[in-house]
């Protein structure tokens, strides 16, 4: 359960005073996420989500994040959208920690897509690179290649506690990505974390997307890796040639790759491959005993590090041909 910080009804009611939302009447931490405290609220008007931004969430970024999901909503695209106070501010403080209510978005996540839910994801990221086109702030990926170092500069002494040779394995991996890294292809906003609970069904078309926080500008086929890793891997870590294939598809249908992109997508996923992996490994050594999250598993992402370091074309993964 990420609910990290705890708030008391006495400072929730302070800081809805703010805004023109009703009375509250209920409030409960949600079970789910990793990253922030998220609550949600049930008032004499509508239903809201509640947002304390954690460590990972720099403050100066909110402007960024939540001035994005304004520009997307208003662009036609199904997200939250942030609610201003009295003031006109979208952030405010509860707790001692960065606070931002949004809407309430209808829908499910999926636990078990499909490749039909593939294309669709692929569509609606394709969509959010369009519709972010023209958002006027930018903001650098802070998980990108350097990030990827910093955060193994400080995982990698005792990588091996979680498995023998590790440090040696992605030493190498990181090397090859440094050198490789591609720097000349079509950039943009990013959603950059778009995996399963991120995307809302209601029964199958999909209702929407959220969790902004880590989108920032970079490769838009970096964020199609991403998505490739999020969703087209079986549990037992097979790859999965039908829902790729049909997520990239539904991407190409509103936004086709060009021929850089198509090359680029193996050494893409490697890097978003690794990138999870590492966020994972360091909140696994580092997360406290008894805190009130369900730690992620960095070895999921170790095998799909290893399956794409396999991968010589993209055809491998389920791209059709150019007509
Ligand atoms: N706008 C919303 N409408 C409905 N439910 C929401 C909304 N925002 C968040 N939630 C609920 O809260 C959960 C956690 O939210 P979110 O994914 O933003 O948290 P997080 O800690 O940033 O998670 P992650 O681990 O994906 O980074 C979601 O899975 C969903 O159940
Ligand atoms: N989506 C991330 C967690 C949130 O950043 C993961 O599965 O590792």
């Amino acid at each position: 359960m990420a609910v990290y910080t705890d708030i008391t009804e006495n400072d929730l009611r302070n800081f809805l005073s703010e805004y023109d939302v009703g009375e509250l009447t209920s409030y409960k931490g949600i079970a789910e996420g990793v990253e922030n405290s998220n609550f949600l609220l049930h008032t004499t008007k509508d239903p809201l989500i509640l947002t304390l931004y954690e460590k990972r969430v720099d403050a100066g970024d909110l402007p960024f994040f939540l001035g994005l999901m304004q520009h997307l909503a208003q662009k036609g695209l199904n997200c939250p959208l942030p609610l201003p106070r009295h003031d006109g501010k979208i952030c405010g403080e509860l707790s001692g920690r960065p606070a931002a209510l949004i809407s309430f978005l209808e829908g499910m996540w999926l636990r078990k897509p499909e490749a039909q839910h593939c294309h669709a994801v692929g569509v609606a990221l394709a969509q959010m690179h369009l519709a972010a086109r023209d958002f006027s702030i930018t903001r650098r990926n802070a998980l990108s290649v350097n990030g990827w170092q910093e955060l193994w500069a400080k995982a990698a002494p005792r990588a091996d506690e979680v498995l023998p040779g590790l440090q040696q394995e992605i030493g190498a991996e990181l090397d090859y990505l440094v050198s490789h890294w591609p720097q000349d292809l079509p950039q943009g906003v990013i959603h950059a974390d778009l995996f399963q609970d991120n995307v809302f069904f209601l029964s199958d078309r999909l209702s929407g997307l959220i969790d902004f926080y880590f989108a920032c500008n970079d490769l838009l086929a970096y964020d199609v890796s991403i998505c490739l890793n999020a969703w087209c891997f079986q549990p037992d870590g097979a790859y999965n040639f039908a829902k790729g294939s049909a997520l990239l598809a539904g991407y190409q249908s509103v936004r086709p790759l060009n021929a850089d992109e198509i090359a680029a997508l193996p050494v893409l996923c490697r890097g978003s491959a690794l990138r999870f992996f590492l966020t994972r490994l360091y909140d696994w050594l580092t997360t406290p005993e008894g805190a009130l999250v369900v730690k992620k598993d960095p070895i999921e992402y170790l095998r799909k590090s290893r399956f794409h370091r396999a991968i010589e074309a993209a055809s491998e993964y389920g791209l059709e041909p150019a007509a």
